[in-house]
C-alpha cells in the first residue's frame, strides 16, 4: 500500500496536491469541506517544520469556474491558521524563487495548475514525468504528497507525474477516503451491506448497482433513479412532464439495464411507496399506485423513509450515494435528511458521498461525527464504489 505521513520525517522540501476545486459564483470562490479537510493535511506538514508547496487546480480551461487560486489560498489559511503565501505562476521563475525562499514551516500556493499546457493530457505517468512541468518543479522538493483523493481518477501530470521521480506519500484526505471508499469492496461486514442510491445522475447509479452484486444486501432507491426504477416496474413515474428534462433520456439510455437489474434483483432492490410533490405551494404526499402522469415528483413519501429506516436499523454497513429528493428545498429533503438521521441513530458504519448529497449534512445541522466517513469526492467516489481503480492511487501505490 502506499506510505503516508507518517513516514516523512521533518524539515523537508514537501510538494502537495491537494483538491481545492470549489463551485464559483460571479467569481467568487465558496467555501467547502475541501478546505478544511485537507487544512488537516497542511497543518501537519507545517507542525513536522516542512517547507509546504500546495498545487491545486480549479475549473477547466473554457469554464466560468476556471479561476486563479488567489482566494483559495485565503481561504486555506483561514484554516490552516497560518498564512498561505500565493504565486501567481506553476513553474516559471517567480514561482522557482519563491519556492527557493520558503521558510520551514511556512506555506505556499502556486497558481492553478490547469494554467499549464502540460497538466491536462491524460497521459501514461511516465510521459507525465518528461513533461517540462514536472521536470523543472521537482528538483526543487525532497518529496511529494498526493491528498487530491477527489482528483484521482484524473491521469494529469500533478497527479501521476510526480511519483516516478520524488519519493511519495498519501496525505491524510487520501488515506481516509480510500480506505472508507474501497471497503464495500475490501472489507467484510458482520451483517447486512445496504446502499442508499438516489441523486440525478442515473447511469452512476446504474453502474454502482451493476458492478456490485454480491457483498450488497438491500438497495434502497429514491430521486430521479429511483423513479426510473418504478417506471420499469410498470408506474406512472419517471416520465418528463411539466417541461423538466429529468427523466425521458435518461430512461431511454438506460432502460435495458433497469430493466435487468429489477429483473436478477427485485427482492433486494426497494423502491418507493410513495413520492411527495407540491399542492399550493406545499408539501403533498402520494402512494406511487395513485399517480397519474401528471406531476413532478421532488422526494420520496414518509412511509418510504420509514420502511428504509428500519432495514438501515438492521444494517452493519450503509453506503450513500445520491439523494433522495430535492433536498436544497426544505419541504423536499425529508427523504434524504430522514435517512441520514436513521443512519445518524444506529452505529452501523456509514459512508456517505456524492458532492451534492454530502451537502445535506451541513445544510441541514446533522453532526458529520455521527457517520464513519463524510466523503468529499464526486466521480472518484463512484468510480470507487464500482471497484475501478484510480490512476493517482496507482502512481503512489507503485512509488
Ligand atoms: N425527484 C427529483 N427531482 C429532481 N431532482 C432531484 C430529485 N431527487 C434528487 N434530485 C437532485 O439530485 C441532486 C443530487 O444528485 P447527484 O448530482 O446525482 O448526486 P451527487 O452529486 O451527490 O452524487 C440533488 O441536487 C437533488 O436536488
Ligand atoms: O471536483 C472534482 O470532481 P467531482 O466534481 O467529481 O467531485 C475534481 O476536482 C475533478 O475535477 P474535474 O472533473 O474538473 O477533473
Amino acid at each position: 500500500m502506499f506510505k503516508t505521513l507518517d513516514d516523512i520525517g521533518s524539515g523537508k522540501r514537501v510538494l502537495v496536491r491537494l483538491d481545492l476545486n470549489s463551485p464559483v459564483e460571479d467569481g467568487i470562490v465558496k467555501d467547502n469541506r475541501r478546505f478544511a479537510r485537507h487544512a488537516r493535511t497542511v497543518r501537519e506538514l507545517v507542525d513536522a517544520g516542512h517547507r509546504v508547496v500546495v498545487m491545486a487546480h480549479q475549473g477547466r480551461p473554457g469554464r466560468d469556474s476556471f479561476v486563479s487560486l488567489a482566494q483559495h489560498a485565503d481561504l486555506l489559511a483561514e484554516y490552516v491558521e497560518t498564512p498561505v503565501a500565493f504565486v501567481d505562476e506553476v513553474y516559471g521563475e517567480a514561482a522557482i524563487e519563491a519556492i527557493r525562499s520558503l521558510g520551514a514551516g511556512e506555506v505556499l500556493m502556486l497558481e492553478n495548475v490547469r494554467m499549464c499546457a502540460d497538466e491536462l493530457p491524460e497521459n501514461a505517468p511516465e510521459d507525465h514525468a518528461e513533461s517540462e512541468f514536472v521536470r523543472t518543479l521537482a528538483p526543487e522538493f525532497d518529496c511529494y504528497v498526493n491528498d487530491a483523493y477527489s482528483a484521482a481518477h484524473r491521469a494529469h501530470a500533478s497527479l501521476v507525474g510526480f511519483p516516478q521521480v520524488l519519493p511519495s506519500y498519501a496525505g491524510r484526505v487520501m488515506e481516509s477516503e480510500y480506505e472508507a471508499n474501497t471497503s464495500i469492496a475490501n472489507r467484510e461486514f458482520d451483517g447486512p451491506v445496504t446502499m442508499v442510491l438516489g441523486g440525478a445522475k442515473a447511469t452512476d447509479v446504474i453502474d454502482v448497482m451493476s458492478a456490485l452484486d454480491e457483498g450488497v444486501d438491500h438497495y434502497l432507491l429514491g430521486g430521479i433513479v429511483g423513479e426510473l426504477f418504478l417506471r420499469a416496474a410498470g408506474y406512472d413515474v419517471g416520465y418528463d412532464v411539466g417541461g423538466t428534462e429529468l427523466y425521458d433520456h435518461q430512461w431511454e439510455n438506460n432502460e435495458e439495464r433497469i430493466r435487468t437489474l429489477l429483473d436478477e434483483r427485485g427482492d433486494r432492490i426497494h423502491l418507493p411507496v410513495d413520492l411527495a410533490y407540491e399542492d399550493d405551494d406545499a408539501r403533498a404526499e402520494i402512494l406511487v399506485e395513485g399517480i397519474e402522469k401528471d406531476r413532478d415528483l421532488l422526494d420520496v413519501g414518509s412511509l418510504t423513509v420509514e420502511r428504509y429506516g428500519r432495514v438501515i436499523e438492521d444494517s452493519a454497513a450503509v453506503f450513500v450515494k445520491g439523494a433522495l429528493g430535492v433536498f436544497e428545498d426544505e419541504r423536499f429533503a425529508d427523504g434524504t435528511v430522514g435517512v441520514l438521521e436513521s443512519i445518524a441513530s444506529t452505529d452501523c458504519f456509514s459512508v456517505v458521498g456524492g458532492g451534492d448529497t454530502s451537502r445535506a449534512i451541513e445544510l441541514y445541522g446533522l453532526d458529520e461525527g455521527y457517520f464513519s466517513h463524510v466523503s468529499i469526492a464526486g466521480g472518484a467516489y463512484v468510480r470507487a464504489l464500482t471497484g475501478e481503480s484510480l490512476p493517482a492511487v496507482d502512481a503512489l501505490v507503485e512509488n
